[in-house]
């Protein structure tokens, strides 16, 4: 995997992880491995977030694990000093923009609008994440953007849930959506990875 054209392909559905106990972190990763999920966005949400990335990287090396939320120079710089294979940006700046390259990654860089998207390309970048998804139109929204926009790919995330992922899926240019119902809050502070791996076995199975 070396290119974020890649990072579309690994699964139909990224999980979006928020860690708070750092001892979770290889118990979800293994969870979502089982499940048939290969392929992890932990978010810079939280204190832990690095050593979690990290504890991944080393102990559950079969799971592709990134970092989510890189919303600075320093994150970019950090998640891949942790173990993160990827990187993926909310929205994107030219700093932002300039540290992922520098790391070397592969990355995601997040865009909302047209404009946003045509800048990326200019910089070599056609693979992209829209974000926040269901707040920005939707579907409808990236349907439209296929016509004039026809070499970009999109990771959609946020607001997509179990119900509403087929209708992106459906479009020809999603790779891949992301979304963090497959590891929900209360699930990872009741330590029921169970119901983990039954989402992650859910969300494996929808088609692209
Ligand atoms: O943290 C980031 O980098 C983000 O871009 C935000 C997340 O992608 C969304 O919050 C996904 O979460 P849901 O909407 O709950 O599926």
């Amino acid at each position: 995997m070396t290119t974020g054209a890649d990072l579309l392909e690994l699964s139909p559905v990224m999980p979006v992880v928020v860690i708070d106990d750092v001892e979770d972190a290889v118990p979800t990763a293994r969870a979502l491995l089982a499940g048939g999920i290969g392929v992890i966005e932990l978010t810079l949400r939280t204190p832990v977030a690095l050593a979690a990335i990290a504890r991944v990287a080393t102990e559950v090396p079969e799971i592709v694990i990134g970092a989510g939320t890189v919303t600075s120079p320093a994150h970019a710089k950090e998640a891949a000093g942790a173990g993160a294979k990827f990187l993926v940006t909310p929205g994107t700046t030219d700093a932002v923009l300039d540290a992922a390259f520098a790391t070397g990654l592969p990355f995601l860089p997040g865009a909302s609008t047209v404009s946003e998207a045509m800048r990326l390309a200019e910089r070599g970048l056609t693979a992209l994440k829209f974000f926040p998804a269901e707040a920005s139109g939707g579907a409808a929204y990236l349907k439209s953007v296929a016509g004039p926009l026809p070499g970009l790919r999109f990771c959609p995330t946020g607001g997509i849930t179990a119900a509403t992922a087929p209708d992106y899926l459906a479009l020809p240019n999603v790779g891949c959506i992301g979304g963090s119902w497959l590891t929900p809050k209360k699930s990872l502070a009741d330590k029921d990875f169970a119901t983990v791996e039954r989402l992650a076995a859910e969300a494996a199975a929808l088609a692209r």
